[in-house]
C-alpha cells in the first residue's frame, strides 16, 4: 500500500497474463479428469486452536485454478505486506486512517489474551460483565418493569450494523433462544416497521434497546423517541422509563439527554466499527436471546478464527484462501457478484449481514493514498437460504451469461432431524448436486443421449449446462454458538484481506453521508408550503 496501485504489482501482472493465456484451458472437468488429488489439494479444514469440536471443511477445489495461479495469487498477497497489516489490525494500529481510529473488533473476543494498548480494551471485560449480569436477569424474570411484571419481549432499535448482526445471529442461533422471551428488531424509520412491532408488545413487560453507536442515527432516533412515546401513553410517569429502555452506544452525551441513565448503558468504543459491532455491547439482543454462555461462545469462536488468521502460514490461511479466489474472479474474469448460500434456514440472513459486511467495507474506490483504483475493488454480495433459491434465482447461475462465484455452506447435522432426518438429507443432497452441476454441467453429447434422436436443436442446446461455474463448499458438523462465530470472523478477515490487497480503506464509509445530508436538507423543505428548492428538476 505504498503509492503504489495494486495491479503495478508483479504477481498482478503475472496473473493477468496467465489469465490470457490460459483461462480457457481451465476447465473443471479436464482439472478434475487429469488429478485425482485435486480435492485434497484444494480443500483444508479448519480446527479452532481453542476448542477442537469446533471446525468446518473448506473444499475450494471446485475454483478455475491451478497451483501455480494459487502461487500467484498467495505472491500478490505477499506483495500487498497482508502480514504486516494485518499486524497492525491486531496490535491496535489506527489502520482506519481516514478515521484515524484502531480496527479492534477482534479485542471484544480476545479475552485478554493479546495485550492490547488501545483506550478501552481494558474496559471490554467489565461491559462483558455488565451484559452478563443484565441478561440474566431480565431471563430469569427478576428484571421488573414498571409494574412488577417481568420482560416478555425485547425490542432492539437501530439499523445497519445496530440491528444486522444481532438479527442475523438471534436468527441464527434460535435453537438456542429463550421460548418465553419474544424478540423484535426495528430499523426502518417506515413507521410502518415500528407500528406493526408495537401492535403486539404490551408496554408493562417489554424492554426497548436503543442500539446506535453514535446515536445519532436519524432512523433509530426518531424510532426510539416515538416507542417511548408510546411507552409513556400508558406508563405516563418518566421515571418508569429506566426500566424498559436501555441504550448501547459509544455516545454517553446523547444517550442521557435522550432520558437513558449511564447504568442502563453499555459502552463500547469507536475502534469498533458498525459492521464489525455484534461481538460489543451491540450483542446485548443476542445475549438476551440466547444467554450469556452461548453469546460467550459465540466471541470464543470467532477468537479461534482470530487466532488463525493472525498466525496461520497464507497457504493454509482459510480467509486468506477465500480472499484470492473472490480476487482471481472480480479482477480477472470480470465477474460483478459473489453469492452467498447457506444451505441452513437457520442462516438465511446471512447473506444480508455480509451485504453490509463486505459492501460498505470494500465498495470503494480511492486508495488509502488517495488514488483512483484502475481495477475492481468489492463484489456485490447477495443471496438466500438453500434450496429457496434453487426455485428462483440459480436459473440464471446456472444458464446465464453471468459467472457468479458462490459459496455454499452446510451443517453434517442438524438441529431438527424430524421425520427421521429425511428433511435434512434431501437438504444436504441439494448442497452437494448444486456446485457439482455448476461445475461440470452437462455436455450437449449428453443431452442428445438422454432426449434421443428426434428432439430438435433448439431443445438440445437449451438442456446443454456450459459449466465450469466456480464455487467454495463450507461443511461444518453442527451450528453451533462458537462455529458461526468462527464463521462471521473468517469473512470478516477475508475482507480485511481483500481490502489490503486492493490498498483500500475497509473501515469507513463515507458514501453514505451525502444521501444523509440531501435528505436532511429536504426534509426540512417538505413542511414548508413554497416548492422545494435547490435540487434537479425531478425532485
Ligand atoms: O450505530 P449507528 O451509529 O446508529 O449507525 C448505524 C449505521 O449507520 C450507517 O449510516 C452506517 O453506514 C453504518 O455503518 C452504521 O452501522
Amino acid at each position: 500500500m505504498s503509492g503504489k496501485l495494486t495491479s503495478e504489482y508483479p504477481s498482478w501482472q503475472k496473473l493477468q497474463q496467465i489469465y490470457d493465456s490460459d483461462h480457457s484451458k481451465l476447465v473443471l472437468r479436464d482439472l478434475f479428469a487429469s488429478d485425482p488429488q485435486r480435492f485434497s489439494k484444494f480443500s483444508r479444514e479448519y480446527v479452532s486452536p481453542d476448542d477442537p469440536s469446533t471446525s468446518f471443511l473448506l473444499d475450494f477445489s471446485k475454483n478455475l485454478i491451478t497451483e501455480s495461479v494459487l502461487a500467484t495469487l498467495f505472491g500478490l498477497v505477499r506483495e500487498a505486506d497482508l502480514e504486516k497489516y494485518r499486524e497492525q489490525m491486531f496490535s491496535g494500529h489506527h489502520i482506519n486512517t481516514s478515521e484515524d481510529r484502531a480496527v479492534l473488533h477482534i479485542a471484544l473476543r480476545n479475552f485478554d489474551e493479546w495485550d492490547i494498548s488501545e483506550p478501552g480494551v481494558k474496559e471490554v471485560s467489565g461491559v462483558l460483565a455488565h451484559i452478563k449480569e443484565f441478561s440474566e436477569a431480565v431471563r430469569s424474570g427478576e428484571w421488573k418493569g414498571y409494574t412488577g411484571k417481568s420482560i416478555d419481549t425485547i425490542v432492539n432499535i437501530g439499523i445497519g450494523g445496530s440491528d444486522l448482526g444481532p438479527v442475523m445471529v438471534t436468527e441464527a442461533l434460535k435453537a438456542y433462544s429463550k421460548r418465553d422471551l419474544t424478540a423484535h428488531f426495528v430499523s426502518n424509520i417506515d413507521g410502518t416497521h415500528l407500528a406493526e412491532t408495537l401492535r403486539v408488545c404490551d408496554p408493562e413487560t417489554t424492554l426497548f434497546i436503543i442500539a446506535s453507536k453514535t446515536f445519532t442515527t436519524q432512523e433509530t432516533i426518531t424510532n426510539a423517541t416515538s416507542a417511548r412515546d408510546w411507552f409513556l401513553q400508558t406508563a405516563k410517569d418518566k421515571a418508569h422509563v429506566a426500566k424498559h429502555f436501555v441504550a448501547l452506544s459509544t455516545n454517553t452525551k446523547a444517550v442521557t439527554e435522550f432520558g437513558i441513565s449511564e447504568s442502563n448503558m453499555f459502552q463500547f468504543w469507536d475502534w469498533v466499527g458498525g459492521r464489525y459491532s455484534l461481538w460489543s455491547a451491540i450483542g446485548l439482543s443476542i445475549a438476551l436471546v440466547i444467554g450469556y454462555e452461548n453469546f460467550e461462545e459465540l466471541l470464543r469462536g470467532a477468537h479461534g478464527m482470530d487466532k488463525h488468521f493472525r498466525t496461520a502460514p497464507l497457504e493454509q490461511n482459510l480467509p486468506v484462501i477465500l480472499a484470492v479466489l473472490g480476487i482471481w474472479y472480480n479482477d480477472f474474469y470480470g465477474a460483478q457478484t459473489h453469492a452467498l448460500l447457506p444451505y441452513d434456514q437457520y442462516l438465511h440472513k446471512f447473506a444480508d449481514y455480509f451485504q453490509q459486511g463486505d459492501m460498505e467495507s470494500n465498495g470503494k474506490s480511492i486508495t488509502k493514498g488517495g488514488q483512483r483504483v484502475n481495477y475492481q475493488t468489492g463484489p456485490i454480495i447477495w443471496g438466500a437460504a438453500g434450496t429457496n433459491g434453487q426455485h428462483s434465482f440459480y436459473q440464471l447461475v446456472h444458464q446465464g451469461t453471468k459467472l457468479i462465484p458462490a459459496d455454499f455452506l452446510a451443517p453434517a447435522t442438524t438441529h431438527n432431524p424430524i421425520a427421521n432426518s429425511k428433511h435434512h438429507r434431501i437438504l444436504l443432497s441439494n448442497y452437494f448436486a448444486q456446485p457439482e452441476a455448476l461445475a461440470f454441467g452437462k455436455t450437449e453429447e449428453e443431452v442428445r443421449q438422454e432426449l434421443g434422436p428426434n428432439a430438435s436443436e433448439a431443445l438440445v442446446k437449451s438442456k446443454v449446462f456450459e459449466g465450469n461455474r466456480p464455487s467454495n463448499s463450507i461443511l461444518f458438523p453442527k451450528l453451533t454458538p462458537a462455529t458461526l462465530g468462527a464463521l462471521i470472523s473468517l469473512y470478516e478477515h477475508k475482507i480485511f484481506t481483500q481490502g489490503v490487497v486492493w490498498g483500500i480503506n475497509s473501515f469507513d464509509q463515507m458514501g453514505v453521508e451525502l444521501g444523509k445530508v440531501l435528505a436532511k436538507n429536504i426534509l426540512s423543505q417538505l413542511g414548508s408550503p413554497e416548492a422545494v428548492k435547490g435540487h434537479d428538476s425531478s425532485v
